[in-house]
């Protein structure tokens, strides 16, 4: 029997500065957590069954723990399936033949069902038995983006899963409304999401699951995680052009440029990395010194550059051209975020910038047919919730199913 016996847990999506895709390649990046969270409600129950429910994606399955203890078969020694930072590629073959899918899939009720059985069945894998539990999870962010909806979704998972197995503790006492754990549970919590992420995109970088389980403004570089403390307070327009796309082959379409060109693409990537370093001292100075219409131009700069290097990255979008032609008419600046090919982008706001602009960008991209919104960063990283600290529409929700 465990003893905890519900509870509600919510991550934050990101948007990455500078650094997406040339960090999955060990440059830098820089990311910082949004105001959207995706929530998660765990119950365990006392019957043999295990219940997912994952509205946002109209994907709703149960399975009898006597079918998915089989799938444990192969490990047989103490430890064995339970390595938070070792992907146990036997298993993910057996559940891809268990769910009846393929290995390039990018389908997107797949990867998230495989991913969370993959991270039930690790957690649990020394428990006598596989307990009954029900699950549902769902995201204010918009799934497949750019905005980090992957990992959220992992770090909930792996957060509840890890708290239901005791691995880690419930840290929410009585009086609490929100809690967090210790670092090294967030450290746990953070190489478990990592394993999701991996079983979602492929070949991730591990920044999104990083921003997903610390929050913040954070420098990502080779696994290194460094919070970034002197940043100045940056307004910044999120446009979402609505078209769908995979990091998964984004990723590997940047893998396989860098493999056919790689004396065109490293350099890039090697400017990629430039552009956030200079990114990073120049948020310090305006931090330390106080922002300057210098500074300003100078990240606006950088995003401009940037987003010509995604563009030879191959990860750009005709949309995504419109977006930045129609800021830069209004003398914004813009790039995408995340993997590109579609999904998200940012525009940066400046003291300059006159509210009746911003009225009217926002204006011109929704006619165009884009959802675009002033959005707050730096948000807290996963959290447990008391049920009245979860908003209460998203409360309706995750009890409705
Ligand atoms: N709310 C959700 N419920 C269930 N699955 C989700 C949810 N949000 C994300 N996912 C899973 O994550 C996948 C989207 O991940 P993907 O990495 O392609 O996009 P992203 O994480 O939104 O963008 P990026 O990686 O560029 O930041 C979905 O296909 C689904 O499997
Ligand atoms: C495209 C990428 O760099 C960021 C996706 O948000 C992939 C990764 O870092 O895992
Ligand atoms: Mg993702």
């Amino acid at each position: 029997m465990l003893c905890v016996q519900e509870c509600f847990i919510s991550a934050p999506g990101k948007s990455i500065l500078h650094g997406e895709h040339a960090v999955v390649h060990g440059k830098v990046a820089l990311a910082v957590s949004l105001n959207l969270r995706t929530y998660l409600w765990l119950q365990v129950t006392s019957s043999s069954e295990v219940s997912i429910s994952l509205p946002n994606i109209d994907t709703f399955l149960c399975w009898n723990t006597s079918v998915l203890k089989p799938l444990l078969s192969h490990c047989t020694g103490v430890g064995e399936c339970r390595s938070s930072t070792e992907l146990d590629t036997e298993l993910v073959r057996k559940l891809r033949e268990f769910t009846a899918v393929s290995d390039g899939s990018t389908d997107t009720r797949s990867m998230a069902v495989l991913a969370f059985l993959y991270t039930y069945l690790c957690v649990f894998s020394q428990s006598e038995i596989l307990p009954g539990l029900k699950v549902c999870v769902w995201s204010e962010l918009p799934t497949g983006a750019g905005l980090g909806s992957s990992a959220a979704y992992s770090v909930c998972v792996s957060a509840a899963l890890l708290t239901a197995r005791e691995t880690i503790r419930s840290p929410l006492t009585q009086s609490q409304e929100t809690a967090r754990w210790s670092d090294e549970e967030l450290e746990l919590i953070n190489n478990w999401a990592f394993q999701g992420e991996t079983i979602i995109h492929g070949n991730p970088s591990g920044v999104d699951n990083a921003v997903g389980t610390w929050g913040g403004f954070l420098r990502y570089h080779a696994g290194k995680i460094t919070p970034l403390n002197r940043v100045p307070t940056l307004r910044i327009l999120l446009t979402n052009t609505k078209v769908p796309r995979s990091t998964k082959l984004l990723v590997s379409r940047v893998k396989d440029r860098i493999t056919q060109y790689p004396s065109v693409l490293i350099p890039v990537l090697e400017s990629v990395d430039a552009v956030s370093h200079i990114c990073e001292r120049t948020l310090a100075e305006m931090a330390t010194e106080g922002a300057s219409a210098k500074h300003y131009s100078t990240l606006e700069d950088l995003i401009d550059i940037n987003q010509q290097h995604l563009n030879v990255m191959g990860v750009g979008h005709t949309s995504l051209n419109t977006l930045c032609q129609v800021t830069l008419a209004h003398g914004l600046h813009s790039k995408l975020t995340g993997a590109g090919g579609g999904g998200c982008a940012i525009t940066l706001l400046t003291p300059e910038t006159e509210e009746h602009v911003v009225r009217d960008v926002i204006e011109e991209l929704k006619q165009i047919g884009f959802d675009c919104w002033e959005t707050s960063i730096g948000a807290l990283g996963v959290l447990m919730h008391s049920p009245t600290s979860v908003p209460h529409n998203i409360l309706q929700i995750l009890t409705k199913y």
